[in-house]
């Protein structure tokens, strides 16, 4: 088992937010975490990461990853852990670029944080994986802000990083809710393909059960902090057990009627 999370619950201070989830991930597998907002997916994850803000912590389970309770972990196991082996792709790509830097000087550290290589190389490498997620012109694209990007091309920029070291998983915090559906479609698509390719696991927070049930082999609802429900995407989107679960499906025109289309042509 790659990802083993046991009863874990999370305060924010004195405030009990997460109460007793529990999941497993297999390496190249997909877990989609769905539920209205505040429902605390986005916690979950961030306390995968390790990266729960200053107030957040873990005041009961285990997060096993390879073995190895991460909330043991040391400060500096958990950058050697996070951003390399873990690594998260955020809601608006927007939150993890800097807005007053160009994209190749930034992709450019961020590979040489982890790795000893030169500039020159970190740039090729760059190049290559802003190719594989189909960007047009990526030298382009290195010389450029984010703001002069579209939020299709910042997304597959934040996704790129976040792929660029084959991680084992994948964290994505609604990683195609900025875009229109047919960019939504074809980012979960192209990041989905590299993570075939690579053997990456993904858990991705969203509101979109349409995403969810197109990509992911197990959909957990949550609700205020609880887990109401978990199943196959089948389970979850033909034979939902709880009100709560009908409720986000009867939500479906709202995210474009996709749900069943796309369970279908899943
Ligand atoms: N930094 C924080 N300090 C205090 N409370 C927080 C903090 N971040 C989140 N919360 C609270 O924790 C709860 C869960 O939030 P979380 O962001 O995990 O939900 P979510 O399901 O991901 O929501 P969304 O879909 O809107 O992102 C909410 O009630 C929120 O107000």
């Amino acid at each position: 088992m790659l990802l083993e999370v046991s009863n874990l619950d999370i305060s924010y201070g004195e405030h009990p937010i997460v109460h007793d989830v529990s999941l497993k991930l297999d390496s190249g597998k997909v877990i989609a975490i769905v539920g209205e907002s505040g429902s605390g997916k986005t916690t979950v994850i961030r306390a995968i990461l390790g990266c729960l803000p200053n107030e957040g912590h873990v005041t009961n389970g285990k997060i096993v990853f390879d073995g190895k309770n991460l909330l043991e972990n040391t400060a500096e196991e958990w950058r050697k852990v996070s951003g390399k082996d873990i690594t998260m792709v955020f809601q608006a790509s927007g939150s993890m670029l800097d807005p007053i830097q160009k994209i190749g000087k930034q992709f450019v550290e961020y590979i040489r944080q982890h790795v000893d290589v030169t500039e020159e190389d970190a740039y090729q490498q760059a190049i290559a994986m802003l190719k594989r997620m189909n960007l047009p012109n990526p030298e382009t694209i290195m010389d450029s802000f984010p703001f002069e990007l579209s939020g299709g091309m910042n997304q597959r920029v934040g996704v790129a990083m976040g792929m660029f070291f084959s991680p084992r998983i994948l964290l994505a915090d609604e990683p195609t809710s900025a875009l229109d559906v047919t960019t939504q479609a074809q980012v979960v698509e192209e990041m989905m393909g590299i993570c075939r390719d690579d053997g990456t696991a993904i858990i991705i927070v969203t509101h979109n059960l349409g995403v969810a049930a197109y990509m992911a082999d197990e959909i957990i609802v949550m609700r205020n902090g609880h887990i109401v429900e978990r199943g196959t995407s089948d389970e979850i989107v033909n034979n939902p057990k709880e009100d709560y679960t009908k409720e986000l499906l009867d939500a479906v025109p709202q995210i474009g009627g996709l749900a069943h289309d796309i369970y279908e042509a899943g």
